[in-house]
């Protein structure tokens, strides 16, 4: 993955993704293949500073060039001393720049100082008893033991030269470093993970007492600062924004709104692969809350025929992604054509999309070197090559709970801020097999089925995202009003989640989960069973394609 992806300066200025004003601290976490190297930032933003991930193959000059107040080396699967092993180039430690080593990260800063690393033996995974001999400023005030989480085989067994070792475990001699004078520090636990105690206060020690950073940053700040900015990016031209009556879009949309006021007309694609509701929702939450222009487009046809026998969940999602632009592309001829009664006249273009990326949907769309590409969102890595328009993503950068921060600051309706994600691709990646409007029907039932038991049982709000799934291509054996069919399962998909990056499946009262399974098998035809995913994220993903 470029840097430019992970959210550099560079789109900024193309397309006012965010970056914070200059009066705020930026900590960058450089990534060496970590699975939390997220998860870093996200802790690091709740301390309040500002921060953004970068591969490791980003030469040190460059990330210098973005005048971090920090840097923090993630964790990753390598061994320092192996060959081809992700290394730290020296100068990182000779910017000025106070650097932070978590884990991995702890042990390329001890081998590329002097210090020693080794393969002791001792392995550690998951909860470790730390011993601290010597608080020194990074564990100040923390207790003399505690609980951390540990994911490790190799271990630094001395220290750097000018650097006090303060505290170790049973296979990790040296678990934690710090040397003041030159404001580097490090632990070989996971201080972002909520297992490991204290985690964040070690953090805050670090980024606050060693480094020096000021905790002036909130997701909120970037109203002001993104208004202001999509103000002078936009001019007088006209916007159009997509609008799926999701958080994130809405949120987009609404902040824009904030900035160029009617110059915004929002699209929502009705592309068939909606669930029950779901159109009349929009209309219903967003216009009123906002008074947003909206148009409405309905590509139903478009959408099913392009996806007609497709299997392959990345062929799907880009189709899916590919319709969307030419939907967009078509409102915005329309909007034109509206607006300058009927001349279409080349000065009044729409040259701007909104949309509602996400960080994550950034991240995980991966690509290039660095973090492997899970699935290509279909706003992100689901995009046409000639796109035509420029992008506006004001929230590019954030994580979502940080997006409904925003939201609740511009004054959204709750209902709104807080609903369950649902993803662009819509039921199209819920059904696991070809798409058709006889199988979306099946679907539809089967969700709506489910949303309302969940409504009804008040449990809206301790799930994260519910998604149901068809898989169409299975079929099995039921015996139902003493007949033989021979039908397709239903899974459930009750997770939960901060941010999508982790997920873990809810624990659902067994009462609720036996009400929607006998109203599925009930109510919807072709369904003789109901199935329930019990897999975190990781080892699978929330949606199932
Ligand atoms: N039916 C649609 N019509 C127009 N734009 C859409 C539609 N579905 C998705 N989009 C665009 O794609 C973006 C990404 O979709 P995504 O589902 O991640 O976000 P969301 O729908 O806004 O929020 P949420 O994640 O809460 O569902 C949206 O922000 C929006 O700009
Ligand atoms: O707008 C979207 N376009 C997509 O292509 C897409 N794929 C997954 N998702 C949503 O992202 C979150 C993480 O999903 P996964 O664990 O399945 O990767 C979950 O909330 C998913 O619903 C998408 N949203
Ligand atoms: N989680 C990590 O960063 C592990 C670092 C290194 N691969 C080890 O096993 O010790
Ligand atoms: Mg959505």
């Amino acid at each position: 993955m470029s840097d430019s992806e992970y959210g550099s300066a560079e789109h900024a200025v193309s397309a006012a993704g965010y970056t914070p004003a200059d009066d705020h601290d930026l900590v960058i976490v450089i990534d060496y293949g970590a699975q939390y190297a997220q998860l870093i930032a996200r802790r690091v933003r709740e301390a309040r500073v500002f921060s953004e991930i970068m591969p490791h193959t980003a030469p040190v000059d460059q990330i210098l060039a973005r005048k971090p107040k920090a840097i923090i080396l993630s964790g990753g699967p390598a061994s320092v001393y192996a060959e081809g092993a992700p290394q730290v180039d020296a100068a990182m430690f000779t910017g000025g720049v106070p650097v932070f080593g978590i884990c991995y990260g702890f042990q390329a800063m001890a081998n590329a100082l002097g210090g020693e690393v080794a393969h002791t033996g001792g392995s550690e995974f998951g909860r470790t008893v730390l011993q601290v001999s010597d608080h020194g400023r990074l564990l100040a005030e923390l207790p003399d033991r505690m609980s951390v989480w540990m994911s490790h085989g190799d271990s630094v067994v001395a220290a750097p030269k000018g650097f006090i070792a303060l505290a170790g475990t049973d296979g990790a001699p040296v678990a934690a470093f710090e040397n003041l004078d030159q404001q580097l520090a490090g632990v070989q636990w996971h201080p972002e993970v909520l297992h490991s105690e204290s985690g964040q206060q070690v953090l805050e020690r670090f980024l606050f007492d060693v480094a020096g950073c000021s905790p002036t940053w909130t997701a909120a700040n970037i109203v002001e600062e993104q208004v202001a900015a999509i103000r002078e990016l936009v001019g007088n031209k006209h916007v159009i924004c997509g609008l799926s009556g999701g958080v994130d879009s809405a949120v987009a949309g609404a902040l824009v709104q904030r900035a160029i006021g009617d110059q915004l007309t929002c699209v929502f694609v009705d592309h068939g692969l909606l669930r029950k509701g779901e159109a009349e929702q929009v209309e219903q939450d967003f216009v009123a809350a906002t008074g947003v222009e909206l148009k409405v487009v309905d590509a139903s046809k478009q959408f099913l025929d392009a996806l007609a026998g497709v299997t392959d969940p990345e062929r799907k999602r880009k189709i899916i992604g590919a319709e969307f632009i030419t939907s967009f592309e078509q409102a915005a001829r329309e909007i034109v054509l509206a607006k300058s009664g009927g001349s279409g006249s080349a000065d009044e273009s729409v040259e701007f999309l909104v949309q509602g990326t996400l960080y994550p949907d950034v991240v995980e769309s991966g690509g290039g070197e660095g973090a492997a590409n899970i699935k290509s969102h279909h706003n992100v890595g689901g995009l046409p090559d000639d796109l035509q328009f420029k992008l506006i993503e004001p929230l590019r950068t954030l994580f979502k709970d940080e997006v409904r921060a925003v939201g609740e600051q511009l004054g959204l309706p709750r209902g709104m801020v807080w609903r369950h994600p649902f993803p662009g691709p819509g039921l199209a990646i819920r059904i696991v097999g070809a798409v058709d409007h006889e199988r979306l029907a099946i679907l539809r039932e089967a969700d709506a089925i489910v949303r309302a038991e969940v409504t009804a049982a008040g449990l809206d709000d301790e799930i994260w995202q519910f998604p149901v799934v068809l898989l169409a291509d299975v079929r099995s054996v039921g015996v139902q009003g003493d007949g033989r069919t021979y039908g397709h399962p239903i899974v459930l998909r009750p997770v939960s989640s901060e941010d999508a990056m982790t997920a873990d499946w809810s624990r659902l009262p067994y009462e609720l989960l036996e009400r929607i399974s006998s109203k599925i098998t009930n109510g919807v035809r072709e369904v003789n069973r109901v199935v329930l995913d019990l897999t975190s994220k990781p080892p699978a993903t929330i949606e199932w394609e």
